[in-house]
């Protein structure tokens, strides 16, 4: 039965016996256990006190040790809540001291002046100082020249120019390249700890022009001969830290602006009664669900169940109308108008859903429209496009949603309030999910749509999330690709598998 000691820890302890298949079905009759001597009436350990004692059954053993456990389990996660709380505290120091370092204005006028006024920079090597026969007076003068060329009223935004200059860079590199090790990271997640030395802090920029930048300020910018070679090094290195201080801060803000939060929307479409919605509702407000810093939730029920939806559900989703009419209430029979959703506190609203847009004739024009007008009354619009099977059969996916898009994009203004749903109508309530490599495609070519019609920043901050047969089961392949940031679903909304769908925003926060 036993035939080979190599998966047994202790060999001192085995007896290889080999049973025939008659001796098996004895040892079973007899009992296995009690046959290989499995079992003990007599179970010698030491106690909590390091007392050897003797143990009747593993119960007295679970009931001697239960409070020693329980003891170690409280001191390890105290310890390991202070060691996060120290990391924690080291990280809102660094921030600190760089926002403190950025809001002394005299450092930020020289580094601003170091980096828009597009002046070569000054040399400091011993060759060039002799090249040039600079002597301090003249170096000193230019400085204060430059230092009086920055506070030019002729130049008022350099500032402002700065920052747009690094927001111009090309955004996957600011996504995946140019964060310093230094930079806040999401709480309780420290990384490995780096030895710091200068060459380290530069090789930290992978920007070309903040390395352009770095480059100039290897040379010591200080042009005062009048103190030494050691003292212009130490001003040098102080300067240097200025301007990655203001780098690394311009950096974190705009890392921030394009943190684009998960976001799953339930789309009930024109279903259910009282009793059903009673219960989507306990369900989700059972569901144990990633936190509002994680994901975004909010269901969109039919507008009768609106106000049922509203007050029942847990306070940390919320609720969408399915439609809203285009302008200011009035005689419109069967609409319903953005100010009643104020007025109901209704936050969000989808607009331009395939359903309206193809059964009911809503046009590009027509559904701009209602973006731009529910916007100006301050609702949040989840703006559906997408392409029918067959404009993505004759090769027009692309263009078909760039039109749509450009149609919004024509009526409005602030892209804040927006979140842009890309729901390829072949894969609405079909079971025909797109690929996560087709939805991919899709989104990152809207992406680049944005930034080069709209702008960078909308493009980056934009939520653009997919529709279209998600479920618990490709969720989170979907959410995985890094231009989904989440799903409007329609049928698995419904159903306790919304929860699960929800959770699939883990997979973002852990990419
Ligand atoms: O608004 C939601 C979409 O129409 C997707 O619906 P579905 O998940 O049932 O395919």
């Amino acid at each position: 039965m036993i035939h080979s000691s190599r998966y047994l820890n202790n060999p001192v302890m085995i007896e290889l016996l080999t049973l025939t298949v008659e001796n098996t079905v004895l040892a079973k009759q007899e009992g296995l256990l009690k046959k290989f001597k499995l079992t003990t009436s007599k179970m010698h350990l030491s106690d909590s006190r390091g007392v050897i004692q003797n143990y009747d059954t593993p119960e007295e053993v679970l009931e001697e040790f239960f409070h020693l456990r329980l003891d170690f389990y409280v001191k390890r996660r105290r310890h390991v809540l202070d060691t996060l709380e120290l990391e924690l505290l080291k990280m809102d120091n660094k921030v600190r001291l760089i926002v403190d370092v950025v809001k002394e204005e005299d450092a930020a006028e020289i580094t601003v002046a170091w980096d828009i006024d597009g002046e070569k920079p000054v040399q400091n090597s011993e060759e060039e100082e002799g090249q040039h026969g600079n002597n301090g007076a003249e170096n000193g003068a230019g400085k204060k020249a430059r230092r009086q060329a920055s506070k030019n009223p002729r130049k008022p935004n350099k500032k402002d120019q700065a920052v747009s200059k690094v927001s111009n860079i090309s955004l996957s590199s600011m996504q995946t390249e140019i964060v310093p090790a230094t930079v806040v990271k999401p709480k309780g997640r420290g990384g490995p700890k780096k030895a710091k030395d200068d060459r380290d802090d530069d090789d930290n920029f992978d920007i070309p022009d903040l390395r352009e930048h770095l480059a100039k300020h290897n040379t010591d910018s200080s042009p005062d001969h009048s103190i030494s070679a050691e003292a212009r090094r130490h001003q040098s290195k102080g300067q240097k830290s200025v301007l990655r201080a203001l780098l690394r801060f311009v950096i974190v803000e705009k890392k921030k602006n394009m943190g684009r939060k998960f976001f799953v929307g339930g789309n009930w479409k024109c279903n259910g009664t009282t009793e059903e919605v009673n219960k989507i509702v306990s369900t989700l407000n059972a569901g144990a669900v990633p936190s509002q810093d994680v994901v975004e939730v909010v269901v969109s029920p039919p507008f009768v169940f609106l106000p049922l939806v509203k007050t029942s559900l847990r306070p940390e989703f919320h609720v969408a109308a399915q439609n809203c009419w285009v302008k200011k209430g009035g005689a419109f029979t069967g609409e319903i108008s953005a100010e009643m959703l104020v007025n109901l506190s209704i936050p969000w609203v989808i607009i331009g859903h395939s359903e309206r847009r193809l059964i009911l004739n809503e046009s590009n024009e027509f559904v701009a429209d209602k973006v731009a007008y529910a916007l100006s009354l301050g609702l949040k619009v989840i703006a559906c496009i997408g392409e029918t099977l067959e404009q993505r059969e004759a090769g027009s996916t692309v263009a078909v949603v760039a039109e749509q898009t450009k149609a919004i994009a024509a009526k409005i203004s602030n892209w804040t309030d927006v979140v842009l749903a890309y729901e390829p109508v072949w894969a609405i309530g079909t079971g025909k999910v797109a690929t996560p490599a087709q939805a991919q495609e899709v989104h990152s070519e809207l992406r680049k749509w944005l930034q080069a019609n709209v702008s960078p920043d909308v493009a980056a901050s934009t939520r653009i999330i997919y529709g279209g047969s998600v479920t618990a089961a490709n969720s989170n392949e979907l959410a995985a690709q890094p231009d989904v940031d989440g799903f409007l679903v329609g049928g698995a909304s419904l159903k306790p598998e919304f929860i699960d769908i929800i959770k699939s925003a883990e997979v973002k926060k852990n990419a």
